[in-house]
């Protein structure tokens, strides 16, 4: 659908590669149908980044407070978000301004669910709020539940969380600022913030799709004017309806594209576990021991992702010694990856990202998740969607190499393989059917597009 629309919406995603790309997406699917958007990075991110043309989108910027080194640069994370959140407001409302005085006013304000204050900066303009949360609708139930009181914390070991459409939950399924109360307080007071202000926002937007989490959607919608729009994929590896629509097209770390594929080429069909996770785990040094030990003893070719802050931590020689079936990148093209048929599975952090591009590209996962959402999501990987395993802790919270060795092989050529691969393949029709024409996501999307012109 390609309606002419005089609207402009400015996007700010929260400064990191997980929340900019879906956010970045999203504005893609608005621009293709009429709409003008302009996406917001900070500063230090957009001097930072690698940018492929967007030619459809505008981009711009708005302080966080720390132009010269980010997050890095805090002195903690308290410190960061409330600079954020101060400095983040100002220079918001002076964007805003800038662009009114362009002759480009701004209709409509999209911005993370990790910065409320943005909802203050859109009514202050009179112009439409709208949450956009990039992880999923579960997750988000519980944030709300601990914000309204409706769960307390810490909770109780033995105790198994019941609630409005989610499966039971073990404590440790919960995410980790959740699960380990008290040790993160600037996080869980983030996450659960989220919900400070919701009510006043005129959408809320989640990047998942209806038939992925129907019932805690409709739980949800009975709150607030809940739209699900994802999976926000590049479209040429969905719907197709968006042409040369083939990448992000912003990286925060440059990726080793021609190597990685060159590699993958000479490999055969189904032979290679990609390890990935994401733009921010630091994996504890003994886990990337056993993870290394583990790749190496296995049967199969793997690719490994190890950002270069990471890098130390690999053990001696690992990379030379094990250069005839592995190979080892700071950062990869993930979906090219994803999507090449030498896939054979996927040991992930099970950033939502991650899990969403896998799901929509038929991937069996291994999950290890770290922290935050992460460890619901691997949850619900393994025992709702049933699209993988999650590989089992020691009492340490280490996954052993002889216990990832053991889940690559079942996912890969186990008794579960078939199951896995069925509800791969599953999944990865509803994603795209939900981005086609007359898809839940698609349907979704339009009737968000005709409140704005
Ligand atoms: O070598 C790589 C590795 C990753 N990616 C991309 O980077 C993104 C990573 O996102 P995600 O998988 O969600 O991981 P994080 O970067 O860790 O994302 C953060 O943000 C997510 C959304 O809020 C949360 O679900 C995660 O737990 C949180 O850590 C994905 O789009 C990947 O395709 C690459 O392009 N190349």
């Amino acid at each position: 659908m390609k309606t002419p629309n005089k609207a402009h919406v400015l996007v700010l995603p929260y400064p990191a590669q997980g929340h900019i790309n879906p956010m970045l997406q999203f504005s893609k699917r608005l621009v293709a149908r009429g709409v003008k958007a302009t996406l917001a990075n900070s500063v230090y991110i957009s001097k930072s980044m690698h940018k492929d043309p967007i030619s459809t989108i505008d981009t711009d910027t708005f302080s966080d407070g720390h132009d010269v080194g980010g997050y890095n640069s805090a002195e903690s994370p308290e410190a960061y978000l409330t600079k954020l959140r101060d400095v983040g407001s100002r220079t918001l409302a002076s964007l805003i301004e800038k662009l009114n005085g362009l002759g480009r006013p701004v209709n409509a304000l999209i911005y993370d669910g990790f910065l409320p204050w943005a909802l203050d900066v859109a009514k202050e303009f009179g112009i439409l709020g709208v949450v956009f949360f990039t992880q999923t609708c579960a997750v988000n139930s519980i944030y709300y539940h601990v914000h309204e009181g409706f769960l307390s914390l810490p909770l109780s070991p033995d105790s198994t969380i019941l609630l409005p459409g989610l499966p039971p939950l073990e404590p440790c399924e919960t995410p980790s600022s959740v699960y380990t109360y008290g040790l993160y307080p600037s996080f869980i007071d983030l996450l659960v913030n989220q919900f400070c202000n919701v009510d006043k926002a005129d959408w809320v937007l989640f990047n998942t799709f209806y038939e992925l989490e129907e019932e805690v959607v409709d739980w949800m919608s009975k709150l607030w004017r809940v739209r699900t729009i994802g999976p926000t994929l590049p479209s040429m590896y969905l719907d197709q309806q968006l042409k040369d629509d083939t990448d992000y097209g912003i990286n925060l770390f440059k990726p080793h594209s021609t190597v990685c594929m060159n590699w993958l080429n000479a490999k055969p069909s189904g032979s290679v576990v990609y390890v990935s996770f994401g733009s921010m785990a630091e994996v504890e040094p003994e886990q990337m021991e056993e993870i290394a030990w583990g790749l190496n003893q296995s049967n199969y070719n793997f690719l490994w992702v190890v950002r270069a802050t990471e890098e130390a931590k690999l053990p001696n020689n690992f990379i030379n010694d094990t250069a005839e079936k592995g190979l080892v990148v700071t950062w990869s093209p993930q979906l090219q990856v994803l999507a090449h048929e030498s896939m054979g599975c996927f040991v992930t952090h099970c950033g939502f990202n991650s899990i969403l591009e896998a799901l929509s590209l038929g991937v069996p996962m291994v999950g290890v998740p770290y922290w935050s959402d992460q460890a619901t999501n691997a949850k619900f990987m393994e025992d709702v969607w049933g699209i993988g395993i999650r590989a089992k802790m020691d009492d340490k919270g280490i996954v052993r190499r002889e216990v990832l060795e053991a889940c690559m092989k079942e996912v890969i050529e186990g008794e579960k393989k078939n199951e896995v691969m069925m509800n791969a393949m599953k999944w990865k029709k509803l994603a795209k059917e939900a981005l086609g024409d007359g898809g839940s996501s698609d349907k979704n999307i339009n009737e968000f597009v005709a409140e704005l012109a």
